[in-house]
């Protein structure tokens, strides 16, 4: 596909090549600045490496910051993208990725950082710095965003208590509830976990975004910001009206986003889903190494838990306990598929993984968390906002799906005529701000 053009009515990909973009500015301004914290953190941390591994901690810190310092340079200088050169499992999928877009855009010097599609190079970036930890092996394993995330948590510990405690109340009254109390209960934590999503270290390129209100009562003053709310067909897919065959309750699965705060709006849906008994099972899908800042890794995933569980707060420890019961009963499952810490759009996930694909289409429902899953549903392609979301997504439909994203990057579709252009109208960076967001279903068995 033509990354610059409309052909058969498919729109070009946002790219850093239109000066003064929101993708420009992200490549020119905010990937750098990720980019020097990542240098300064390892830098930072060089006593460490030295404790842990001697001389040779002191030269792994050494050479890496020198790779990274390289790198900084190429994206800075818009240099041609060069393939990866690690041994990950994901290594040839990269640079068949790069290869295709050397075909497609003519020669290896027009790929580079200014004039390839944003999504590519962003992505790109977060794996050529894990590329420059797997050169140094003493420190392969660091998570360079860890302070990051692991900050999150603890700065919102008042939010996360709170909502510990709205879950006990539920769930302790649970067999007295109506269906419309219940219905009330998934609404509001849906909307919390949509909402979870504002935490990202990655708009805020590091600085700290932790959750500091109270979850639950700030809902009603956010729902305003609501521009597509599809929760009834949420709801409505996991309602089994004697379907055939399906008596029991159904599977989520979880594409994740952000560690810390938003992890934990995760869990207590994820929580109240099984508890409830709408859902049978929990699928987690984090990324199988540090990314976009603030994503989650099975290590993140397991520390939140524990720190839960360790809690000294009745109902955050009694939820951190109910939480490792569940994966230990194989209930909740966690994973971690390189097609995530790719930089592919999902419509091409069939072709490029369809492992994943095939299992994604075992869930009744899937998730996807933030606005760099929305990117990748979208193609982060430049379509007018009245498209429906049906037609961004090209095809992908491994099962009904919901997008629970803040609006940070400038793709959005599927709104109603003109309502794009009186936000624009009202506030001109309503796509990029984080401020509104989207609650967007689709099911492929509508399309048929
Ligand atoms: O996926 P998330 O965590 O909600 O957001 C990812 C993000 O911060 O990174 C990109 C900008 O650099 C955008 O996709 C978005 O702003
Ligand atoms: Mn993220």
């Amino acid at each position: 596909m033509a990354a610059d053009q409309t052909v058969h009515g498919v729109p070009p990909s946002l790219s850093a090549k239109v000066v003064g973009s929101f993708a420009y500015l992200t490549v020119r301004d905010r990937l750098p600045t990720i980019l020097t914290k990542v240098i300064d953190t390892i830098h930072r941390n060089k006593h460490k490496f030295f404790e842990e591994y001697g001389e040779e901690g002191i030269e792994a810190e050494k050479q890496t910051i020198s790779l990274l310092s390289k790198l900084r340079n190429e994206l800075q200088t818009d240099k041609p993208i060069l393939a990866v050169t690690d041994g990950l499992q994901d290594t040839e999928s990269w640079n068949q990725y790069l290869q295709r877009h050397q075909r497609l855009q003519g020669d290896e010097a027009s790929v580079s950082w200014f004039k390839s599609p944003w999504l590519y190079v962003e992505c790109y970036m977060y794996r050529r710095i894990q590329e420059a930890l797997w050169h140094n092996p003493p420190i392969s394993d660091y998570d360079y965003f860890n302070e990051g995330k692991t900050q999150g948590f603890f700065e919102s510990q008042q939010a996360v208590m709170t909502l510990c405690t709205y879950l006990e109340n539920i769930n302790k009254s649970m067999a007295e509830l109506s269906k419309n109390q219940l219905l009330e209960h998934f609404n509001k934590l849906l909307q919390v976990s949509l909402w979870g999503n504002k935490c990202d270290l990655s708009i805020s390129a590091g600085q700290d975004n932790s959750q500091k209100l109270s979850p639950i009562d700030s809902l009603s003053s956010l729902q305003p910001f609501i521009l597509v709310d599809g929760s009834n067909m949420v709801w409505s897919t996991l309602q089994r009206p004697g379907q055939p065959g399906k008596t029991t309750a159904g599977r989520v699965d979880v594409v994740l986003d952000n560690a810390g705060f938003e992890l934990v709006t995760d869990l207590v849906f994820a929580d109240f889903l099984v508890s409830s008994g709408l859902v049978r099972e929990v699928h987690f899908h984090g990324k199988s190494f540090p990314w976009f800042v603030s994503d989650v890794t099975a290590k993140d995933f397991q520390w939140t838990i524990r720190q839960t569980m360790a809690a000294n707060h009745k109902w955050m420890s009694k939820s951190g306990v109910q939480w490792q019961s569940y994966l230990k009963e194989g209930v909740w499952s966690y994973h971690d598929h390189p097609f995530w810490t790719q930089p592919h759009e999902f419509c091409d996930m069939a072709a490029d993984a369809p492992d994943l694909y095939a299992t994604l289409q075992g869930a009744d429902l899937v998730l996807f968390k933030g606005d760099l899953n929305y990117r990748k549903l979208t193609g982060d392609r430049e379509w007018d906002h009245t498209v429906s979301f049906g037609t961004a997504l090209r095809g992908f439909g491994p099962a009904p799906l919901c997008a629970l994203r803040t609006l940070k990057a400038n793709v959005q579709v599927g709104l109603q005529q003109g309502q794009g252009e009186k936000l624009t109208s009202q506030e001109s960076d309503w796509m990029t701000s984080g401020k509104y967001a989207v609650i967007q279903f689709y099911s492929p068995k509508s399309e048929q």
